[in-house]
């Protein structure tokens, strides 16, 4: 398992809701390897953009490629088991033991029994967990280990893309700085595409190697943190930086 990692290209992407755009002509290439971070207020846009990438919503009018394939060419569920997907509070299936959750996707892969085991006990030992919470339901886990197993779940077919939404909103801010650095440390991580979004300026500081900073619907600045401290092109910006203590 070695995946070569992929592109994401947005090209003039709209969704309408009620007649009005929350997502309004979006341009954006998320290049091969880079954690894209996708910040911004309540209500900007950011999660309808990231489900437009694994069609949990289609766009209106634009186009959205994955690798330079259109992805309504592909079948969701089949797009789907290539791209991880990671929310708040992990989304894990209540009624599934860890062990389950983590082999939801290598199941539909028809991975073989000892292909699973062998890959959910890598992926205990890479985000650290103990072997114990394998018969466990999600319920009985601590929000910080509900998160890893999310991430656990999300990587265990080592998928090139991985999409987050706010994966780590649900955690108290010391166990969401930890886990935030560890997420960061992880080389499993650096050769990924990942688009991650947040409303977190220091979140997208510290995880983004660049970020677009989104409002009504629009990307308003998109660079590496440096540019956005160094040179924050509109009032609104600032405004935006300065409210995060920045
Ligand atoms: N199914 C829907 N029907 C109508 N309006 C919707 C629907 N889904 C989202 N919206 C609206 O679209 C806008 C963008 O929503 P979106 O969830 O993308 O924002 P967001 O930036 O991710 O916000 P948050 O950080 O609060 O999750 C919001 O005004 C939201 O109310």
């Amino acid at each position: 398992m070695n995946p070569t990692p992929a592109a994401i290209d947005l090209q003039s992407v709209t969704k309408r809701y009620q007649n009005r755009a929350v997502v309004d002509d979006l341009t954006l290439t998320v290049p091969a390897g880079e954690t894209l971070i996708l910040l911004g207020t309540s209500g900007c846009g950011k999660t309808t953009t990231l489900k437009m990438i694994n069609r949990l919503i289609d766009a209106d009018g634009g186009t959205v490629a994955i690798n330079g394939v259109d992805v309504r060419q592909q079948e969701p569920h089949e797009l789907r088991r290539h791209i991880g997907y990671v929310i708040q509070d992990a989304g894990l299936f209540p009624h599934y033991t860890v062990a389950q959750n983590i082999a939801v996707v290598p199941r539909l892969l028809n991975w073989s029994a000892t292909q699973i085991t062998d890959r959910t006990h890598e992926l205990l030992t890479l985000l650290r967990l103990p072997e114990t919470v394998l018969d466990r339901l999600p319920d009985a886990l601590s929000g910080g280990q509900r998160q890893r197993i999310g991430l656990a779940r999300a990587l265990a077919a080592d998928p090139p893309i991985i999409l987050m939404d706010e994966p780590f909103g649900a955690l108290d801010p010391i166990t969401r700085d930890d886990i935030r650095q560890e997420f960061k440390q992880l080389d499993v991580f650096q050769r990924k595409t990942i688009v991650l979004v947040t409303h977190d300026v220091r979140e997208a500081f510290a995880l983004g190697d660049r970020i677009a900073l989104m409002d009504n619907g629009r990307i308003v600045q998109m660079g590496q943190p440096d540019d956005f401290r160094q040179n924050p092109t509109t009032p609104f910006v600032e405004r935006f930086l300065e409210a995060s203590g920045y």
